[in-house]
């Protein structure tokens, strides 16, 4: 198992990617993971995104594969069962937090103020989600929780974009940054691997890692 920490090193960006079907699922997962982004967020935001993450794990045994939008404790457990290594969520409940923890499950939570933070730090996590980030404060935000909070990190998400990642990433307190601006859907509704191949090789250039 390998733990939130460790992962939010094994890449400068986790995309977060709403898939449609499973087999859209393998076929972009595959351009993010051969051009260099490992880790992996597949929120839990339509009716195939289970048997998704089953998929992208079996197809990719080496990237790793989270599962986003975490509401609820039954979802964590389904996530996880589905072959998940780790969860992430908006924001997080007590019942929420205590389901995690019972289930031995890698989760990021997601916190957008400082009481969040401290709430999330005395059920134990130090790891956290900061969303949405741009209007929640982004950088200046994240700074002045530094200066409070200094043993908390974060993964900044919600409007991050390639051009605005390195000053979070400059931050002494944000080991990655979280977004979909990696896996953008054309006229056609439909998401095209070679561009995001494109889109993951200059982040990974951009960004490093
Ligand atoms: O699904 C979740 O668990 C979320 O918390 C929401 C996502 O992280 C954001 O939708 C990503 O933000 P954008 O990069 O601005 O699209």
């Amino acid at each position: 198992m390998t733990d939130i920490k460790t992962i939010m090193t094994l890449a400068p960006v986790i995309p977060v990617l709403n898939y449609k079907s499973a087999e859209e699922a393998v076929a972009v997962s595959k351009a993010l993971y051969d051009n260099g982004l490992k880790v992996l967020e597949i929120t839990l935001r339509h009716p195939s995104a289970l048997e998704s993450i089953s998929a992208v794990a079996k197809a990719l045994p080496d990237a790793v594969v989270g599962a986003g939008t975490v509401l609820t404790p039954e979802l964590a457990k389904q996530a996880k069962d589905a072959g998940a290594v780790f969860g992430v969520s908006p924001g997080l409940t007590e019942t929420l937090a205590d389901a995690v923890k019972a289930l031995g499950f890698d989760f990021l939570p997601g916190v957008a103020t400082l009481s969040e933070a401290m709430q999330a730090r005395e059920w134990g996590f130090s790891e956290l989600k900061f969303f949405p980030a741009e209007v929640a404060g982004g950088v200046p935000f994240l700074k002045a929780v530094g200066s409070v909070l200094p043993d908390l990190t974060f993964c900044p998400t919600g409007g991050v974009t390639e051009a605005s990642a390195p000053t979070y990433l400059a931050l002494d307190n944000v080991a990655v940054v979280g977004g979909s601006w990696l896996t953008p859907r054309g006229q056609d509704g439909k998401i095209d691997p070679a561009a995001v191949g494109a889109l993951a090789k200059s982040a990974v250039a951009k960004l490093g890692r």
